[in-house]
């Protein structure tokens, strides 16, 4: 059921121009009661699915580095971020989307992968969900280079490395992307990695 205290009362679109920026007037009412007016802007790009690529036998994860222009207007000197393989939905469904994602971004066909958890990313601002998965990949599911639609101008580099080392990121900084953080704490828990 939809939170009686909230009214939605204007919807103004600020931008529309790649994803939509909102401003939203709405009605919230407080404990005592009484009503107030508040406007917020959210941004609305859709909701997202992103997977942590492991491999048993190895102790390794496949993650991807790409150059991430937020970021680099946002302190991160090169603009470069290490992820795990994510993309956003687009007519999909979550499973489909990020086995089509894993196979674009990384070149590994993976057939099965499980749902662990989902997550709002910035609720403060932004309306994205975000789908999480854990997947096992193999080399002999490397149907490709990977590396990203050569349509939408993608550059990712694939990395694989040591679960051990990729969990090390974390700590010394040079992993700090929170989906990422947050499926490898997961593999940590949960995997024998
Ligand atoms: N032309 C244009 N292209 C854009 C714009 N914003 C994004 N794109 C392009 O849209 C594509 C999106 O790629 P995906 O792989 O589908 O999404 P993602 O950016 O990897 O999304 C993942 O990471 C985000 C950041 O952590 C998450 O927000 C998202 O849920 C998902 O996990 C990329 O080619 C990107 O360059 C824009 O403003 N203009
Ligand atoms: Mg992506």
């Amino acid at each position: 059921m939809k939170n009686p205290t909230i009214k939605i009362q204007e919807t103004e679109i600020l931008s529309d121009n790649h994803y939509v920026l909102n401003k939203v007037t709405f009605d919230y009412q407080k404990n005592d009661n009484s009503w107030i007016s508040h406007k917020r802007e959210v941004y609305d790009r859709g909701n997202g699915a992103a997977i942590l690529l492991y491999n048993l036998k190895k102790k390794t994860v496949v993650l991807t580095r790409q150059f991430r222009l937020p970021t680099y207007l946002n302190g991160n000197k090169s603009g470069m971020m290490i992820e795990v393989c994510a993309g956003l939905l687009d007519q999909d469904n979550p499973e489909q989307c990020i086995i089509r994602e894993t196979e674009e971004e990384t070149g590994y066909q993976i057939l099965k992968v499980k749902k662990i958890m989902e997550t709002y990313t910035s609720p403060g601002a932004v309306t994205e969900i975000l789908h999480l998965f854990i997947g096992e990949y193999d080399d002999t599911m490397k149907i490709s280079e990977g590396g990203g639609l050569e349509s939408e101008q993608e550059n990712i580099d694939v990395i694989e490395m040591l679960f051990d080392d990729a969990y090390q990121m974390i700590s010394n900084g040079k992993i700090n992307d929170a989906k990422t953080i947050i499926l490898l704490q997961y593999g940590k828990i949960n995997i024998n990695l």
